[in-house]
């Protein structure tokens, strides 16, 4: 069951235009909401107008269709339970939200497995980059302030472990993970709010979603306690994660027809005392592909 909410051309075209001005959803939101708007039309107009400009389709004109409250509810991977047994590891559930799917985890890497990730990706971090959303090009942020480095899938026996636990934590095959990032935050440093589903208007990006489907889930792993913020913060979920060592947030924007949801925007708060290092795993829809790889046309063969 489903109900069509109509709205009028002008408010498509204001729509388009604040969206390529780089507007963020939430303050579209919020503005036609202040006009008066039910919220739930309000957002599902703004949801279908990212939607389409991220797949490159055409933009709604002046009718959406919002499926029924029940019918839209997303069925989590996550496995259900107090304890999900992931591989190797009983991982804790603390807490978890149905819509969009998110959990805050705990159990998730012992001590010395933090240890050994951080010791081997201190030496090759680099300062993070942000892919500009029009050239396509990887540039450093100079608000971000973070470091980060990549492993490769299953590069040596401690990361291949982990590799395996989060896979199997996730609920998606191996080989649909990319390599786990590693991000270092100092004192100071922080990260702006960003999605991490690709959006599709560069040529990088919609590369990458054509050899691998686009990125379904998250998982951020805390490797040190931060004495104070570094939270994850998710601004539309009203929600902050303490950065403890061993814990990790799980968050899925991406539904069964490639759809994504602006409900996982994200950012690291600055770190105000201490250091932070977590380590994060991505997911996509099909084996990852890396830019430069071959994708596997004989497979089996
Ligand atoms: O550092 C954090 O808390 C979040 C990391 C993050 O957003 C990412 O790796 O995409
Ligand atoms: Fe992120």
């Amino acid at each position: 069951m489903s109900t069509v909410i109509r709205f009028s051309p002008d408010l498509g075209r204001w729509l388009t235009h604040n969206l390529n001005a780089g507007q963020a959803p939430h303050a579209l939101v919020a503005t036609m909401l202040k006009q008066g708007m039910n919220e739930r039309a309000a957002q599902a107009i703004v949801a279908a107008y990212v939607d389409a400009r991220q797949r490159g389709a055409a933009m709604p004109a002046d009718a959406i269709e919002l499926p029924d409250e029940a019918s839209s509810r997303p069925v989590a991977r996550l496995a259900p339970g107090t304890r999900i047994l992931a591989a190797d590891r009983e991982i804790v559930v603390h807490s978890r939200g149905e819509d969009p799917v998110f959990a805050a985890l705990g159990n998730v890497v012992d001590a010395d497995e933090c240890k050994g990730i951080i010791e081997m990706a201190r030496p090759r971090l680099k300062p993070s980059t942000l892919v500009d959303p029009t050239s396509g090009r990887d540039v450093v942020s100079d608000k971000r302030a973070s470091w980060g480095m990549f492993f490769r899938l299953g590069e040596n026996d401690l990361v291949a472990r982990l590799d395996r636990r989060l896979s199997a934590l996730m609920n998606l095959p191996l080989e649909n993970g990319e390599g786990l990032q590693v991000l270092y935050y100092p004192s100071g440093a922080g990260s702006e709010p960003h999605y991490d589903y690709l959006a599709p208007t560069n040529a990088a990006n919609r590369e990458s979603i054509a050899r691998s489907g686009q990125r379904v889930s998250t998982l951020v792993t805390y490797l040190n306690d931060v004495q104070d913020g570094g939270q994850t913060v998710f601004p539309q979920l009203g929600l902050a994660v303490s950065p403890i060592r061993g814990n990790a947030c799980y968050f899925e924007y991406t539904d069964e027809n490639g759809r994504v949801d602006t409900r996982s925007l994200h950012a690291s708060a600055i770190v105000t005392r201490g250091e932070k290092w977590v380590m994060t795993k991505w997911m996509r829809e099909r084996r990852f592909v890396a830019a430069g790889e071959v994708a596997r046309p004989f497979a089996g063969l």
